[in-house]
């Protein structure tokens, strides 16, 4: 099966605009801001003086907008646009977003970053009672729902149907009455509302997008809660009040932008605290820090402050090599970390190198970047991650849906150190992690999803629940018969 060189693969970017004559280009700006969080497919629905028209394809936003034209199009003084990375249905065209549904009474578009843990249960009871889906995503489930609510309103629709789907969702609609924001009811995606200069609306993924387009932060969507903008302003409801924060914390380790901030955490800081907390946590004997670029660098600052080590930058990475690009085989998915990271020989040589990076998904990266510090004559590499080894799969949004390619899962920390090659290996506490995020709210596990270090998911997972559990038996299983003597 082909998979990216980007190991730890990313989610979905939502971005939103209403009340603005420019609507569709600063949709534009957003998405290359989001860029990050999904590079397979991207697309913008804008309301037009012609109605609802939507542009979309596969690849980057530069590659979906190649031509001026493909915008001009969009004018409008509303827009939704979404970048995507699959978590269910896979690559096909039906499932790049914004989906777009005409009805009789007026059109909608949809967004979605998240995944729907009763998707699959929700489609095939719909199917049986006529429903004809045109997408294979789990997102299509949710206008289904609206679509049957009795309710009077489109948003009393929309919250029927919010009150339906399970799992991860930051949800933006556009129809040409309003543009609509919602969050699952533990917020484990990040959604902001922010404010134009010229009085219109954003709702989007990540504050970096705000600051982009020039958009003042005005809230984050809280768990369960359904924000409104329409002619009359901005409205907030909560369509349900059974809520606990639990976001994701790899959006804190990695997925997200280093200067967004989500839930009030710069993101960049939460890193050097983790970096600093991984010092105290998991010292280590070397002669300089070297960060793997480029998610880890924040929290190498970290460990380089709290240890007194000099920070050095022991690796550079190639600005060229495409997040896209796709490899068939593990030999040259290797192959391809080199081509995109190399060692700094004047400066490694004859060194102990403690080489943070922010996690360990397959090993892919730190196995080849050991083997390119050792053949820069690093005299040792101590690794050390800034965040827990991660074990357990996420059925929230990340595409990581199974243990089986989870090195962490499979190897104890021990049996790690020697498959990686390094002298010594350490990571990030669980309580760290939380300590260095720091969000201020009394929910379990300070306000963070660690399902990924713990198991410890903080809802039922429906659909994905019989699997994992296999899984899970199976690995246990393994576990015993290594054990035995
Ligand atoms: O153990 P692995 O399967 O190799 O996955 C983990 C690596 O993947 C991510 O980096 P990525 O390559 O996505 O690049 P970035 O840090 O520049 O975002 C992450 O920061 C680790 O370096
Ligand atoms: N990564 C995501 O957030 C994906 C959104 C949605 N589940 C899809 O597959 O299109
Ligand atoms: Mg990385």
């Amino acid at each position: 099966m082909p998979a990216e060189v980007k190991s730890l693969n990313e989610e979905c970017g939502v971005f939103g605009v209403w009340g603005d004559p420019n609507a569709a280009e600063l949709t534009h700006l957003g998405l290359h801001t989001l860029q990050h969080r999904g590079q397979e497919g991207a697309g913008i629905a804008s309301l037009t003086p012609a109605g609802m028209r939507r542009h979309y394809g596969f690849g980057l936003v530069s590659q979906v907008f190649a031509q001026p034209a493909d915008l001009a199009a969009l004018r409008g003084p509303a827009a939704l646009g979404h970048v995507r990375y699959a978590t269910a249905g896979g690559a096909i065209l039906e499932n790049i977003q914004p989906l777009l549904f005409r009805f009789s009474d007026g059109a909608v578009a949809l967004a979605h970053n998240g995944n729907l843990t009763n998707a699959i249960s929700l489609r095939a009871a719909l199917e049986k009672a006529g429903a004809i889906f045109q997408s294979t995503s789990d997102t299509e489930v949710l206008m289904h729902l609206l679509r049957r609510s009795p309710a009077k309103t489109f948003a009393g629709q929309l919250m029927a149907a919010l009150n339906q789907v399970h799992g991860g969702f930051a949800f933006a609609l556009l129809t040409e009455a309003g543009l609509y924001a919602a969050c699952d009811p533990n917020g484990f995606r990040p959604l902001v509302v922010g404010q134009l200069p010229g009085g219109g609306y954003v709702v989007c993924s990540e504050t970096a997008a705000l600051n982009a387009v020039g958009a003042t932060f005005i809230k984050d969507v809280q768990p369960g809660e359904l924000v409104t903008v329409d002619d009359t302003g901005l409205h907030m409801q909560q369509y349900t009040t059974n809520t606990q924060l639990a976001v994701c914390s790899m959006e804190y380790v990695y997925f997200a932008r280093p200067d967004s901030e989500i839930h009030g955490v710069n993101v960049h800081q939460a890193r050097v605290a983790m970096g600093k907390r991984l010092a105290q946590e998991q010292p280590a004997a070397g002669d300089i820090v070297v960060g793997v670029p480029n998610s880890s660098l924040s929290a190498a600052i970290g460990y380089a402050q709290a240890s007194g080590l000099p920070y050095e930058m022991g690796l550079i990475k190639s600005q060229y090599v495409a997040r896209t690009f796709i490899q068939p085989t593990q030999a040259l998915r290797e192959r391809s970390v080199r081509l995109k990271l190399s060692a700094l020989k004047a400066v490694v040589s004859g060194k102990r190198v403690v080489l943070i990076d922010d996690s360990i998904v397959r090993g892919t990266t730190a196995k080849q970047i050991v083997q390119l510090l050792k053949e820069a004559g690093a005299k040792a590499v101590h690794l050390r991650i800034a965040s827990p080894p991660l074990r357990f799969p996420c059925f929230y949004g990340i595409d990581i849906q199974t243990t089986k390619e989870l090195l962490a899962a499979n190897y104890s920390v021990r049996e790690m150190r020697t498959l990686l090659g390094v002298d010594s290996l350490g990571f990030l506490s669980v309580q760290g992690l939380e300590d260095s995020v720091g969000l201020s709210t009394t929910a379990p596990n300070r306000g963070l999803c660690v399902a990924y270090f713990t198991g410890e998911y903080p809802t039922p997972l429906d659909d994905y629940a019989a699997n994992l559990d296999l899984e899970l038996k199976a690995l246990a299983q393994n576990v015993k018969e290594v054990a035995a003597p």
